[in-house]
């Protein structure tokens, strides 16, 4: 963003991650982002009154909250007078709010904004069926006993049947791990490389969790109908080893497949939020920024039927491409990690010529440092709340910029739809 004001990433913060089903059950997802919001503004010690702007992303939209944004954020005790929307690009929803937020401030526009991200898959959105819904409208229009009764007499128990969300993909009709089976396919990746993924993001999780990284991050969850706090992650798991993982069953291509549920992000509950300001705005609170926001990209698939999740192999050589800088160049990579088998295709794509000849004109972008990527574990073991994750990310980038004294970062996801995005940080002391 050059020519334009510094824009920095203060901090992030986070919920704890649970498992769908778990201890954020009671909660609606505004609760749940007011969290992040909450605990971001207490640990940072930013004055609220120069926030200009708050977004959230979500995928899975609640229909009494819709502007999850802005409920969130008046729950945490923010000023009414903030503004505040609500972001939707699929798994890239925070990403895309905390890229409007870049540039407002880039442009002048506001001087700090807080980007967010929330999901619960253990309250959503289930749907009478249409008929009922159009039973219902016409119910409204003329509520007499007659009109009832007839329309009532027009159903079949069928219609009874609530709609659950599909969870496929709209254009294509799949759900992500049969469009992840499909790029495996393509690009053929070994189960064994898929299950030693799978272990090293949860042994990586683990020690990271041992080691306290993610203590700067986390902010605790008090559950009051269950009069219990959340303080920790619940789903990385010490006996996700070689031996266990080596005789589990392929689930999404039961004969040929690679992907089983261990190779697969888990269904999550968690919000998480960063906030950014202009470097001056920082300066005159006494904030100490993590990064820099050099830049950001966001690309899409040629093929969705193929290449779904093949956003971050896309994307990430056209951002680096622009600043001139290679593979090596970066010394922290955050991606995220929907399934081994995804990770493993999108590394692999960026080191061939073939896809390079397809997407990058030629330009091969090389091989991805493995032991700089995810160091400190990734969504297969921290777990995926959709929306949530482009912001953990950011997070743990940030922190891990300071943490290994690296120059630039890294953070990319895939997401439904084929889109991808790309968000380059720079580290301020290196
Ligand atoms: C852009 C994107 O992010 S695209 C991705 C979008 N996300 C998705 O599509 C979600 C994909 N995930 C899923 O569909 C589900 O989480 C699934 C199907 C993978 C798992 O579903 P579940 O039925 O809950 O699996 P469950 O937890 O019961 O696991 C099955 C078995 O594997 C075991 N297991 C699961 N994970 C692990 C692990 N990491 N290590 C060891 N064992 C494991 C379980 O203990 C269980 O064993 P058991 O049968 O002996 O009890």
């Amino acid at each position: 963003m050059s020519g334009l004001t510094r824009v920095v990433l203060v901090a992030g913060a986070r919920t704890p991650f649970l498992d769908s089903g778990g201890a954020y059950s009671p909660l609606m997802t505004y609760e749940l982002a007011a969290h992040s919001i909450a605990g971001l503004v207490s640990k940072t010690g930013v004055d609220v009154r120069r926030i200009g702007m708050v977004t959230m992303g979500t995928v899975l939209h609640e229909i009494e909250t819709s502007n999850v944004a802005r409920e969130s954020m008046l729950t945490a005790g923010l000023p009414a007078t903030i503004p505040a929307y609500t972001t939707s690009m699929a798994g890239l929803s925070a990403s895309v709010g905390f890229a409007n937020l870049c540039d407002m401030i880039a442009l002048g526009r506001i001087e700090a904004g807080i980007a967010g991200g929330v999901e619960s898959f253990s309250d959503i959105p289930i749907r009478f069926s249409q008929t009922i819904r159009r039973a219902a409208m016409k119910v409204r229009q003329d509520p007499s006993a007659k009109n009832i009764l007839k329309l009532v007499a027009t159903l079949r128990p069928r219609d009874l049947l609530p709609e659950m969300p599909k969870g496929t993909d709209f254009t294509t009709k799949k759900v992500m791990g049969v469009c992840a089976e499909a790029m495996v396919k393509k690009f053929s990746v070994s189960r064994a490389d898929c299950d030693a993924f799978t272990e090293r993001s949860h042994q990586l999780a683990l020690t990271a969790i041992a080691a306290g990284r993610y203590a700067d991050e986390l902010v605790p969850v008090h559950v009051p109908s269950l009069n219990t706090t959340v303080t920790d992650d619940d789903t990385p798991r010490a006996d996700c080893t070689h031996r266990k993982l080596v005789n589990m069953k392929p689930i999404f291509d039961t004969a040929q497949g690679v992907i089983t549920a261990a190779g697969s992000s888990r269904f999550t509950d968690g919000s998480a939020a960063v906030l950014m300001t202009s470097e001056q705005a920082a300066q005159s609170m006494g904030l100490t920024p993590k990064a820099v926001v050099v830049d950001y990209q966001f690309s899409a698939v040629k093929d969705l039927n193929t290449e779904m999740l093949l956003g971050p192999a896309v994307t990430i050589p056209k951002l680096l491409g622009r600043h001139g800088l290679h593979m090596d160049d970066i010394g922290v990579w955050e991606l995220h990690e929907a399934f081994a088998a995804q990770i493993l295709v999108n590394v692999a794509c960026m080191a061939r010529p073939e896809f390079a000849d397809e997407y990058h004109a030629g330009q091969v972008p090389g091989q991805l440092p493995m032991d700089r990527l995810n160091a400190w574990g990734g969504s297969l073991a921290l777990g995926n709340p959709f929306a949530a994750t482009g912001m953990r990310l950011l997070s743990t980038a940030a922190n891990r910029l300071q943490a290994e004294g690296q120059r630039y970062a890294v953070v990319s996801s895939c997401a439904g739809g084929g889109l991808g995005a790309a968000i380059l940080l720079q580290n301020p002391n290196v």
